[in-house]
């Protein structure tokens, strides 16, 4: 390991930058190999963000002080321009007291007692998604996951009855979106926008979903009673000790954030659970064994989520091998890395991917060991390290309700079915990766389903 640079100049860059775009190609095309590299050139690197650099954390001790406040002030300025033409606003690109106060007023659509109301759905809702599956024939499980993604986050979100097409322009315009704002946030956003057409669509689409989701506030808001959901909650709560509540415009673009957050990454996390369990026959037995003696033959209910431990170490796992590969952040006045002190302005950048694959942190860092998270196995885990919902202020809102939900949908699918994979006997490690914004998933998870019972020989 480098030794720790003292002054902005002693930061190694990463290798293969390029004049004008620095890491542009690296970061846009195939980022993970280039990610997962940058601890090795030492604790703080420097990436070609355009022609700014980008001053990377690699270790998680510099990565919990940025994350924490520790290391100085941060804020999301820089993300407004790329970003806002759909979530304006939102808890994404706020900062410092703006965004403690957001997050105080959302804070309790994500409480543990909602939750146990939402989880109610999920179970529902997997339940009927598994009668639309197609059983003992190999199929590709990608837009299945995706439908599933979104009918959890939609009954969660918006119950009531605000027509189909609301529904479906919130709910299908996500990926082109994130897809879009990754590029304007690599790219100068000047440059970004000369790709005309792009830059137009993605206009477009932000204007129209900011239109649905405004009409599905003002009809919340006519209302005024509590359904249930996130959107209500988001409606009616007014802070006890301020008084202070969220205005119609702050709704919107929390609506549209939760969407860009809410689909894509329990998806892409779905997906790469089916991916690693049927290349690893031994983690799914176990957690088809635990499913068996906890939830038996009868329906899987809210009360699962917390109550399958195996399954939720597999979980754990995949999140460890799936995590984001970035999260930046912009310094608002001097900061501290260390030893090192860095003048007002500059970007910061963070890789969960770089950290849960730094074998420092969790040894065989490609392997997917499941067992790594059982009590007693420190050493094979840092629970400190692993940070697949971010850590500190800006940590999400949703890893409660997100392991709900990932957990229940496990437990439903396993205890019906046998999934295996069907990739002509491919290594696990073949599969490639696709980025949704900052967040990954498996290229294609190709398996078959075999009713529990007729379990196949593998
Ligand atoms: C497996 C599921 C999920 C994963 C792995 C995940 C991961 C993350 C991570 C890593 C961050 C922090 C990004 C950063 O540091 O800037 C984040 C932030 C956020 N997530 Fe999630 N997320 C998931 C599900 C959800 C869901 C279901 C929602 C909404 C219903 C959501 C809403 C948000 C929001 C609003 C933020 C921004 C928080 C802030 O800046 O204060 N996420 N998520």
């Amino acid at each position: 390991m480098a030794a720790f640079p003292k002054r902005p100049a002693d930061v190694p860059w990463a290798p293969g930058r390029l004049p004008g775009i620095g890491h542009a190609r690296q970061l846009i095309t195939d980022p993970l190999p280039f990610v997962r590299s940058l601890p090795t050139y030492g604790p703080v690197v420097k990436v070609g963000l355009g022609p700014r650099p980008l001053y990377m954390a690699t270790t998680i001790e510099l990565v919990r002080d940025v994350g924490l406040g520790r290391a100085g002030e941060f804020h999301r300025d820089n993300l407004i321009e790329p970003v806002a033409p759909f979530t304006g606003r939102s808890l994404v690109t706020l900062s410092g007291s703006d965004h403690r106060r957001r997050r105080r007023l959302i804070a309790p659509a994500f409480h543990r007692n909602r939750i146990a109301v939402y989880a109610e759905s999920y179970a529902e809702i997997a339940e009927q998604w598994l009668g639309t599956l197609p059983v003992g024939t190999p199929f590709e499980a990608t837009p299945y996951v995706d439908k599933l993604a979104i009918d959890t986050l939609m009954a969660s979100l918006i119950r009531a009855d605000v027509g189909a097409d609301a529904r479906s322009v919130l709910s299908s315009k996500s990926p082109e979106l994130l897809a879009e704002a990754s590029i304007r946030t690599i790219l100068p956003v000047a440059v970004a926008e000369l790709r005309r057409g792009a830059h137009r669509r993605f206009l477009d689409t932000s204007d129209r979903m900011r239109a649905e989701a405004k009409n599905v506030v003002a009809e919340y808001r006519r209302h005024g009673d509590d359904r249930g959901d996130l959107l209500s909650t988001l409606v009616n709560h007014v802070d006890p000790g301020t008084g202070e509540f969220l205005g119609d415009e702050d709704i919107v673009d929390e609506l549209v954030g939760f969407v860009m957050g809410g689909i894509e990454s329990p998806a892409g996390m779905l997906l790469a659970f089916l991916h690693e369990l049927t290349h690893s026959p031994s983690a799914r037995s176990e957690v088809i064994d635990e499913i068996d003696d906890v939830v038996g033959s009868g329906p899987v209910e809210a009360h699962h989520a917390t109550s399958l431990p195996a399954t939720r170490r597999a979980l754990m796992e995949t999140m460890r091998l799936w995590t984001s590969w970035i999260t930046l952040l912009d310094a608002r006045g001097e900061i501290r890395l260390g030893d090192l002190t860095l003048g007002g302005g500059v970007q910061i950048g963070m890789s969960p991917q770089a950290i849960h694959h730094d074998p420092r942190n969790f040894p065989r860092p490609a392997a997917f060991e499941p067992h790594r998270w059982l009590p007693g196995h420190e050493s094979e885990a840092r629970d400190t390290a692993a940070i697949p919902f971010g850590v500190g202020v800006r940590n999400c809102p949703a890893d409660l309700y997100s392991w709900s939900a990932l957990t229940i949908q496990a437990a439903a699918i396993l205890q019906n079915f046998v999934p295996v994979a069907q990739d002509d006997g491919a290594p696990r490690t073949a599969v490639g990766y696709t980025t949704k914004g900052v967040g990954i998933r498996p290229n294609s998870v190709r398996i078959s389903l075999f009713p529990r019972g007729a379990r196949p020989a593998r």
